[in-house]
């Protein structure tokens, strides 16, 4: 079964408030045109190998791009976001809107505790286990309510960057279980939480150059790897075990701080055991 990934149209997108570092200087600073091609290489590029389904772009909500954002899907459970910043907070009834009329059965987080949906949460594409990135956007109170709504378990990792404030943006599982990963964007127990779960042939710790260019902000769909660039060093390192690199530029968004994987939500997220890649 092909994966379906969520997106949305970057009509109303824009910087227009900072809430990152990535945005700094950069308000009204994306070029539209060049933010519309973009997005359109990389829905086209991952419809060669999954179904894109979108939900409606609105004003006065740029962000609404990040879908990754909107919340964590498992099964037809989806957690709403809870967005730390005012700013972010209007997209919650969109996204709430589109994944009730979409058959998910949407649960929420008490008002307090703030949640970035799967910019924050990520699955494990080997074993049972919700990776939960905090101390930027969400709050590290949400691990026993997640290990509760979700009856997974729930690893919380520390992040230490301000450039790396999602967990999304530093910190990729791929099929097969193997990891694409930024440690510095990590403290030291974090660091020796991930060793322990994750093998050392199956980690992929990435360069800084390759970091701030994004490279774990990918897209993994079976072997295909979608992203928006990649050293020579870091595509060989992901060619060598199977992965099929795909690159396209994504500098309009990179000015709001994200990237392919911020673009995408994956809705199709399966309950374990998931498919094995040799
Ligand atoms: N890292 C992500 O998953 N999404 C990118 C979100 C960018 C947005 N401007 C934000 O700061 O929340």
């Amino acid at each position: 079964m092909a994966d379906r990934f969520l997106m949305c149209a970057p009509h109303h997108f824009e910087v227009a408030y900072v809430i990152n570092p990535w945005m700094e200087g950069n308000i009204a600073r994306c070029r539209s045109d060049a933010a519309t091609t973009q997005w359109n290489a990389l829905a086209a590029m991952i419809g060669e190998v999954a179904h894109v389904e979108t939900i409606a772009p609105a004003a006065g909500v740029p962000d609404l791009v990040f879908t990754a954002n909107a919340g964590l899907v498992l099964g037809d459970r989806f957690v709403l976001s809870r967005f730390r910043h005012p700013e972010r907070q209007k997209e919650e009834p969109h996204f709430a809107r589109w994944f009730d009329e979409h058959g998910f059965k949407v649960l929420t987080l008490p008002p307090e505790m703030s949640f970035e949906g799967a910019g924050d949460a990520l699955l494990d594409r080997q074993r049972p286990l919700l990776w939960m990135g905090h101390g930027h956007r969400t709050h590290a109170s949400c691990e026993p309510l997640l290990e509760q709504f979700l009856d997974i378990e729930v690893e919380p990792l520390q992040l230490v960057n301000d450039r790396f404030y999602h967990l999304d943006t530093c910190f990729c599982p791929l099929e097969g279980g193997y990891l694409m990963y930024y440690p510095a964007a990590f403290d030291a127990a974090s660091q020796a939480r991930i060793a322990a779960h994750v093998p050392v042939a199956r980690r992929i710790a990435v360069a800084d150059e390759d970091a701030f260019d994004f490279a774990c902000n990918a897209v993994n769909s079976g072997r295909n790897v979608f992203l928006n660039r990649a050293s020579d060093a870091l595509v060989g390192e992901l060619q060598l075990r199977g992965f099929v690199v795909r690159q396209t530029g994504l500098s309009e968004f990179m000015k709001a701080g994200g990237s392919a994987k911020c673009l995408t939500l994956k809705l199709n997220e399966e309950r374990w055991p998931l498919r094995q890649v040799a």
